[in-house]
């Protein structure tokens, strides 16, 4: 049993960046504590007919905003502590991107290889109708999303079986990644990736920072590794890629390989589908093992996979210079102090891979509202749309970009407003952590749990302590 304690871990960055803060000591505790946590036990019917115990969490870390919002993980590495870091650095996430929900998450314990599409749907509706139960799912309560080893699919069963108990108007927006059909929104399949990709176009950008690196700037002709062709990896990997930079190495559960030449992503995609792994893949060299790609020679090092990945026994070894935390919890405190004393640029989780909460929350605004973007101009005059859009505004403490309201009102493809909308999120949130980083001297990291802490403390103060 690992003695690693992911909470602990993002507590610890946490209390250096409250450091830079000035707010009370017990209003910082209670910032940092998770709201609800549940731990559920239900049984499962094996298709065998035999009986299986299954293990699930759902932890609200913060309800300082609502609703909550987080993915739900299907994996053996799901435990209490795993779902509170994770609940919390949702809270920090959206704070940071200014996406007006508190953090949460959830969990359940299982390896979704040894089950069965009939069971697994058993397991995802079983597990909403215990979250219904115990009031921790609903559209003005807590609102789910994929997560590691989750998809469409999923989110679909969980609509479908929350529909089934609920009679609340707003069903749809209880969940959010559903498939299209069912008030999804496109785009959000590839949006963490996709925020991935912007969050480093635009570290790329800064010439300095560059230069401190020793790198050109721009994306193009860089190298990278991946570490997981999942959702997130798999659509990092691709935009970076199509950007220009070179995947010359990557790392899946089999094993993982390298190509100083560069390897083609769909070629490789191709090849796993048909082999089930990456190993032996034509033109690249398989190494020892699936960490092995990690210390290997590239530009930007991309983990996608897990928690616990670059730590005290590889982080000297790591030879990336830019450490791009598309998953979370990716790079212990330990690694985190040595990578960055060896000079590399870290851009952290909290910040990074919020692509997904922030067209989550496009894809929620949708389905509170009962509308279609882009095709509100065919249903409404020009001045009650206007009206609907201020209401939304309002209602969800965001201001729509120039970019954004000129999409609506003339009717911009929903793609193109997720595009514009998430990649003027990351964009404007990576330079508002810069400008902390830079006047703190600080790391990324550090800098983005101030901005989180600042603005979560600010609306505590606000909202005073209840009675
Ligand atoms: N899905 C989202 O929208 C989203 C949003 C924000 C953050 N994240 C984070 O991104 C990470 C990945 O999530 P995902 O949704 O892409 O999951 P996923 O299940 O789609 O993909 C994960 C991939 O990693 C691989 N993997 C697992 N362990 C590995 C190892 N040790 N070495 C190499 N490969 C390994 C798996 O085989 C799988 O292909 C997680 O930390 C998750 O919390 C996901």
């Amino acid at each position: 049993m690992s003695d690693y304690k992911f909470f602990e871990q993002v507590n610890k960055a946490f209390d250096k960046a409250a450091a830079y803060t000035t707010f009370d000591k017990g209003l910082l505790e209670q910032m940092k504590q998770c709201n609800d946590v549940l731990h559920i036990t239900f049984p499962l019917e094996r298709d065998n007919g035999s009986i299986e115990v299954i293990h699930g969490w759902r932890v609200e870390h913060s309800h300082h905003k609502l609703p909550t919002k987080g993915g739900i993980r299907y994996s053996m590495t799901v435990n209490e502590d795993e779902t509170m870091a994770l609940a919390s650095l949702m809270t920090y996430k959206c704070a940071v991107v200014d996406v007006p929900f508190g953090g949460a998450k959830g969990g359940i314990r299982i390896d979704k290889s040894k089950y069965s599409e009939g069971e697994l749907e058993r397991i995802t509706r079983r597990y909403t109708f215990q979250l219904y139960k115990k009031n921790f799912i609903g559209p003005g309560s807590d609102v789910p999303a994929p997560d590691y080893g989750t998809g469409a699919q999923e989110m679909g069963w969980v609509l479908d079986t929350f529909r089934q108990i609920s009679s609340d108007i707003n069903a749809e927006a209880c969940v959010t990644g559903k498939p299209i059909g069912q008030g999804g929104i496109r785009g959000r399949t590839e949006a963490t990736g996709r925020g991935v990709f912007f969050g480093v176009q635009e570290a790329c950008i800064n010439e300095e920072d560059m230069k401190d690196l020793g790198l050109e700037p721009g994306i193009e002709g860089k190298t990278f590794v991946v570490q997981g062709l999942g959702n997130v990896g798999y659509h990092a990997a691709k935009y970076l890629e199509e950007a220009g930079a070179v995947m010359v190495g990557v790392a899946e559960m089999d094993g993982s390989i390298y190509s100083e030449d560069g390897i083609d992503l769909a070629k490789l995609m191709e090849y796993k589908k048909e082999t089930g792994g990456i190993t032996g893949f034509e033109g690249s060299k398989t190494l020892k093992n699936n960490s092995a790609v990690l210390e290997a020679e590239c530009d930007i090092l991309v983990p996608a996979a897990l928690e616990n990945q670059l730590k005290e026994s590889n982080a000297p070894n790591i030879k990336a210079k830019i450490i791009a935390e598309a998953a979370n919890g990716p790079t212990t405190s330990e690694a985190h102090e040595i990578i960055k004393k060896n000079g590399a640029l870290i851009i952290p989780d909290n910040y990074l891979n919020a692509g997904g909460v922030t067209v989550s929350y496009f894809e929620w605004l949708k389905n509170i509202q009962h509308v279609r973007f882009g095709r509100l101009e065919r249903r409404f005059e020009e001045d009650s749309f206007r009206k609907i859009l201020s209401v939304i505004e309002t209602v969800s403490e965001r201001k729509f970009t120039s970019k954004e309201l000129e999409l609506l009102a003339h009717g911009g493809s929903e793609v193109d407003l997720v595009e514009s909308g998430l990649k003027d999120t990351m964009v404007n949130s990576y330079n508002e952590i810069n400008e902390l980083r830079k006047k703190h001297s600080v790391d990324l990291r550090t800098a983005a749990f101030i901005s989180a802490i600042n603005k979560v403390g600010k609306l505590y103060e606000q909202m005073g302590i209840f009675p």
